[in-house]
């Protein structure tokens, strides 16, 4: 979970789709992250060595289906029509007039070739590799080629890996037997580049490729094959190529036999090591293990509604940012984004190695704006009891201190102390954090309708906070998820009896 404050500029172009044909053909159960989308409005780069079958990009006589030949079959996508405007936003405008806000606006972005970020199987054999996602409810991998979802590179980076696994006769891993050489592909398409005019930089994205690889380390019997496998993208990918798409090569190694995708262990096998991305107006660095947002473009008009949300005045202008993650991977990354910053951004701005579940009040007292953006599954019943008590913190907050952050010396928890000794402060020249101070704001990002409308719920139960905004953001389309960005406002206190804890009240909503 993140706590952060950005900054943002340069709005995206909407793209807007107003005939929407009435027929809903929808799967049943919608899946995780979700693919979609269709006839893209600029050429697709040419892809090394693909067979197109002509069926799969028919003219289209209905704008925002998404016209894919694989929608039956792979379980990214669940809604064929109407990307523009999934009937989920009828529901969520529901609930948020059910909640006091009638205003709840939706914003769509490219409907097609939109996913910046692919996890995907690899299976099949060396002669006949299968790359992209399960079937519906098994574990059948299904070849995606010309995925209408994701970013064309990346269709095009899997098309050539499919070549170098031929080539190389690198072995697809064998699910039941736990053997042979190659388990998942992760594909991060950045389309930093600022030697391109900025309406070229996203068509021109180049891929960062992590290749997951059943062993457990580089020197491994198969290792070699690993090897030249990065330097067959490379070569044949990479700046030097005809079609440069290919932006580094990266080893994870993982041989556990459960569901996980990524082990522990990463290398970097070639090219660049570093990642950048330019969304909300900043640079930023990401590592191939940290969560990034698929939907880049989206994310950046969600950006640019937060930064609206964040009220300038003296709480800003001495901007205090504490991020809190529990990927301690991503501290390298933070690092990097900071030195970036702009000088004329003036803040105390830190990061921290932490569990917000545990402890959660340290996290939230010492700042005017929570920024909270859980997993699908929501928040934590430990943050949310904490953030929903928190008009009882008020008088405790004004009586001499007795809040976490302050007992910095008797601590003596040891997850505290790892956290502390994990966390970077940087550019501290303002230090505004009171440690008594309680949020006024707290802005929810979600991904999950379901979790947030309990969480929602539970929030406002006590009428410590009130719910002032919501926006919504079309992140997935092609499926039946929607992002969604509220803001809360802290209400004047109110009389503290009835205290219930989250955990019981989560359960019965
Ligand atoms: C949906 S992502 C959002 C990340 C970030 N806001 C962004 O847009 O890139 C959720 C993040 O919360 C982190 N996370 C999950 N559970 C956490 C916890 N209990 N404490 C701290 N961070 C957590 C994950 O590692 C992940 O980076």
């Amino acid at each position: 979970m993140h706590l952060c404050l950005s900054s943002v500029h340069s709005p995206a172009p909407l793209i807007t789709c107003h005939a929407s044909p009435s027929v809903v053909r929808s799967r049943t159960s919608p899946l995780s992250p979700p693919p979609a989308p269709s006839p893209s409005p600029t050429p697709t780069p040419p892809l090394p060595s693909l067979t197109l079958n002509p069926s799969s990009t028919p003219p289209s006589p209905i704008p925002c289906a998404l016209h894919c030949p694989h929608f039956q079959s792979c379980s990214g996508c669940t809604h064929e029509f109407n990307l523009h405007r999934p009937a989920i936003v009828d529901e969520a405008t529901d609930f948020f007039k059910s909640v006091g806000v009638s205003d709840f606006t939706f914003d769509s972005c490219k409907l097609w070739e939109w996913r910046c970020r692919a996890k995907l199987a690899v299976r099949g054999s060396s002669a006949n590799p299968v790359i992209g996602l399960y079937e519906e409810g098994t574990h059948n991998a299904v070849d995606i080629p010309y995925c209408k979802a994701h970013h064309p590179n990346i269709n095009a980076a899997v098309e050539l890996l499919k070549e170098g696994i031929r080539e190389l006769n690198i072995e697809p891993y064998d699910e039941d037997e736990g053997t042979a050489d190659l388990r998942y592909v992760q594909m991060a398409v950045t389309t930093y580049n600022t030697s391109l005019p900025a309406s070229q930089r996203y068509r021109n994205g180049i891929v960062q490729v992590s290749l997951v690889w059943n062993s457990r380390n580089e020197s491994s019997p198969n290792a070699k094959k690993l090897l030249d496998l990065a330097n067959f993208l490379w070569r044949k990918g990479g700046p030097r190529s005809n079609a440069h798409l290919i932006h580094s090569v990266w080893a994870n190694f993982q041989t556990s036999t459960n569901n996980i995708i990524f082990g522990n262990r990463w290398r970097h096998l070639i090219g660049e090591r570093e990642f950048w991305e330019n969304v909300g107006g900043i640079d930023f660095s990401l590592d191939p293990s940290s969560f990034g947002q698929a939907n880049t473009r989206a994310f950046n008009i969600l950006l640019q509604k937060l930064q609206k949300c964040v009220p300038y005045g003296s709480s800003v202008a001495d901007l205090s940012v504490k991020c809190v993650e529990i990927n301690k991977e991503s501290k390298l990354s933070f690092e990097k984004t900071v030195d970036r910053l702009p000088n004329f951004v003036d803040s105390s701005i830190s990061w921290h190695h932490a569990d917000t579940s545990k402890e959660p009040l340290s996290w939230i007292m010492g700042s005017d704006v929570v920024v909270v953006d859980p997993p699908r599954k929501g928040l934590d019943p430990s943050l949310l009891d904490a953030l929903h008590n928190i008009s009882s913190m008020e008088h405790k907050a004004k009586s001499p201190p007795e809040s976490p952050t302050t007992k910095v010396k008797d601590e003596k928890r040891p997850w505290i102390l790892r956290a502390r000794e994990a966390s970077v402060q940087i550019r501290s020249k303002t230090t505004s954090n009171d440690s008594k101070t309680l949020p006024q704001i707290l802005i929810y990002i979600s991904c999950g309708l379901e979790s947030f409308k309990e969480d929602c719920k539970l929030l406002l139960s006590r009428k410590a906070w009130h719910l002032e905004k919501a926006y919504g953001f079309n992140f997935f389309p092609g499926t039946h998820s929607i992002e969604i960005l509220a803001v809360f406002k802290r209400n004047k206190r109110v009389g503290l009896k009835k205290k219930k804890s989250a955990k019981k009240k989560k359960k019965i909503l």
